[in-house]
């Protein structure tokens, strides 16, 4: 079965049309396609483009648990850039259907940068969804593993869980992360992101995302994180973020409206064997 691979600053994505699908694309087989040693090896799997009654194009995000996503925003730009390399769009601005609601993609650069609408960031706990009454999920505490951190979040079609540290590193993110995703605070999990402010227009953050771990870069996360930080007034409205990956812009308007600014790197075009299922 024909794939193509990409990465967005190193948080890697199969792109898998269903004209080329050879079998029902179940969480088992997700998960042994993007299985590192067993598979081909992904952060997650990017199905489409599909039809869609609300946008040019529809798309369905699965990371390599197998669960499926709301939305991407390195995903998204993969996505738009498969588009690209396959004359589906040109410079032109174009929509894509997802679970977490419909955004707009232009393609620039000859497909090395990809800017993307990703839609309006919600602090509303019903709709991240946080357990509690409905109120904007805004410096409240969390404890895993006894340890007690400050946390606000966010939704912007999947959930973000943002937590501000003076320094943060991978290991700080591997040690909680795992443990805040399955919190009961968050029935659908939730991703996770520890934050450093830099300044007004920077900052660094290390990520544990929902059904994938830790990943180099996330689009979502860089959204929800920004959006954060300017909620907080710690950030003016455009912000660079920075990561292990690479850095993504992030321009906050008014009412919380994100777009996304970003590489997008193709690595390969692949034909993947039916025996990956067999071992
Ligand atoms: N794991 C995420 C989806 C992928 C997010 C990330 N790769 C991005 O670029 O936004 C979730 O379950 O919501």
């Amino acid at each position: 079965m024909k794939y193509s691979k990409y990465h967005a600053l190193g948080n890697d994505y199969l792109v898998i049309s269903p004209q080329d699908l050879a079998f029902e694309l179940t969480p088992e087989k997700i998960e042994r396609i993007c299985h590192r040693n067993f598979g081909i090896g992904s952060d997650g799997i990017l199905f489409g483009p599909l039809p869609s009654n609300n946008a040019r194009f529809g798309l369905r995000i699965f990371n390599p648990d197998g669960t499926e996503a709301e939305k991407s925003g390195n995903g998204l730009r993969i996505f738009s850039r498969y588009l690209w390399d396959n004359q589906l769009v040109k410079e032109e601005e174009f929509d894509i259907d997802t679970l977490g609601g419909r955004v707009i993609a232009r393609v620039a650069q000859s497909g090395k940068s990809v800017q993307v609408e990703m839609g309006r960031v919600s602090f509303q706990s019903e709709k991240i969804p946080v357990t509690g009454h409905s109120r904007e999920v805004i410096k409240e505490s969390i404890t895993v593993a006894n340890q007690t951190f400050s946390f606000c979040a966010a939704t912007i079609g999947n959930p973000h869980c943002v937590i501000q540290l003076p320094e943060v590193t991978p290991e700080i993110a591997k040690q909680y992360g795992s443990l805040v995703e399955v919190h009961p605070y968050f029935p659908n999990r939730t991703n996770v992101q520890f934050m450093k402010v830099k300044d007004r227009q920077n900052i660094q953050i290390e990520i544990w995302e929902r059904g994938a771990g830790y990943t180099l870069a996330s689009g979502s996360s860089s959204s929800a994180a920004a959006a954060v930080a300017h909620k907080l007034n710690l950030c003016d409205s455009e912000i660079a973020v920075h990561m292990p990956g690479g850095q993504i812009a992030i321009a906050i308007s008014e009412d919380f409206t994100i777009t996304m600014t970003g590489a997008v790197t193709k690595v390969a075009d692949g034909l993947m064997s039916s025996e990956v299922f067999e071992y």
